[in-house]
């Protein structure tokens, strides 16, 4: 691979790593959504179970189509923009960069534009998502009520009329807040313990690479949630009436209501749903490209 010009790899192998990490994932995410939404549940397991009785395993994977096909879009831009950005900062290239390791500086900002533009990409996939998710109809059985939403392309299509075209980015901001820093801790705390625990100029082992994109996602999460609950509300709001006048108001009023703890709903199931999920895409992610390079 040749520095200095853009590399595709880093796109392919970033939509790849994603699309698996985002199955293993997406049971947990659906319970987070649940708990940071709708206040009937009593916690995971209380969720979990009424998930699996009310909506069967099915329950788990709703809003899960979109997510996969959208990946594709979203983790290439993640993972090739903070690439090449790194390799407009420092001119070196992904192997390049284990012999001459860039500064934490030139990381978090190569993370940071990254996350900053995979937001907007992400923000209309994550609204459709976040609906459908939120939808607690058992599958349609002859007789019982439709949910709103029949499906992605229905969810989408429903938005569009019903909220204009500016609808489907309801939460963009907030995603955008959320996702710009915390994309930057994302890649510093991945190369910070890939560099820790690897000797000079060698490439991480896999065992190295699982547990760093493991606290990564954790690291990246754990600052990502206060953003992540307002986000989550501000998608929701809306649907019946508009509740909250922006990302401001809605932290404002949630906090009055709910109290400073409203800022760490979906923090567990959060985190259980991290480790595996970037384990895996910086697995995958690193074998791809060693693969190709
Ligand atoms: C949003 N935040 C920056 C915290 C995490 C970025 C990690 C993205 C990964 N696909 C996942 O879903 O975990």
């Amino acid at each position: 691979m040749q520095a200095q010009t853009m590399s595709v790899e880093e796109f392919v192998a970033g939509w790849i790593s994603g699309a698996v990490g985002l199955v293993l994932g997406h049971p947990f995410d659906t319970v987070k959504v649940r708990l940071q939404t709708q206040t009937t549940y009593r916690g995971i397991a209380d969720c979990m179970v009424r998930i699996y009785r009310h909506e069967s395993l099915l329950g788990f994977f709703k809003g899960m189509s979109f997510p996969i096909a959208s990946i594709a879009v979203v983790n290439a831009v993640l993972f090739g923009v903070y690439s090449n950005t790194l390799l407009l900062l420092t001119a070196t290239s992904h192997q390049e960069r284990r012999v001459q390791p860039p500064s934490y500086m030139h990381i978090f900002l190569a993370g940071c534009t990254g996350g900053f533009l995979q937001a907007y990409c992400l923000a209309p996939f994550d609204l459709i998502k976040v609906r459908l998710q939120n939808q607690t109809e058992p599958r349609a059985q002859p007789g019982s009520p439709r949910p709103r939403y029949q499906g992605p392309m229905h969810c989408a299509a429903s938005i569009f009329r019903e909220e204009g075209p500016r609808g489907l980015f309801r939460g963009a901001w907030a995603l955008t807040l959320r996702d710009t820093p915390t994309v930057g801790i994302y890649f510093i705390t991945y190369e910070g313990l890939c560099h820790q625990y690897t000797p000079e100029g060698q490439n991480p082992s896999s065992a190295t690479v699982l547990v760093a994109g493991g606290f990564a996602g954790i690291a990246s999460w754990v600052a990502a949630t206060p953003l992540d609950v307002i986000k989550s509300r501000m998608q929701m709001d809306g649907l019946r009436r508009k509740v909250y006048r922006g990302v401001l108001d809605c932290m404002v009023s949630s906090v009055q209501q709910e109290g400073l703890g409203v800022f760490f709903r979906g923090l567990t199931i959060n985190s259980a749903r991290a480790f595996p999920v970037n384990a895996v895409t910086f697995l995958s992610y690193e074998y791809l490209l060693r693969w190709w390079g």
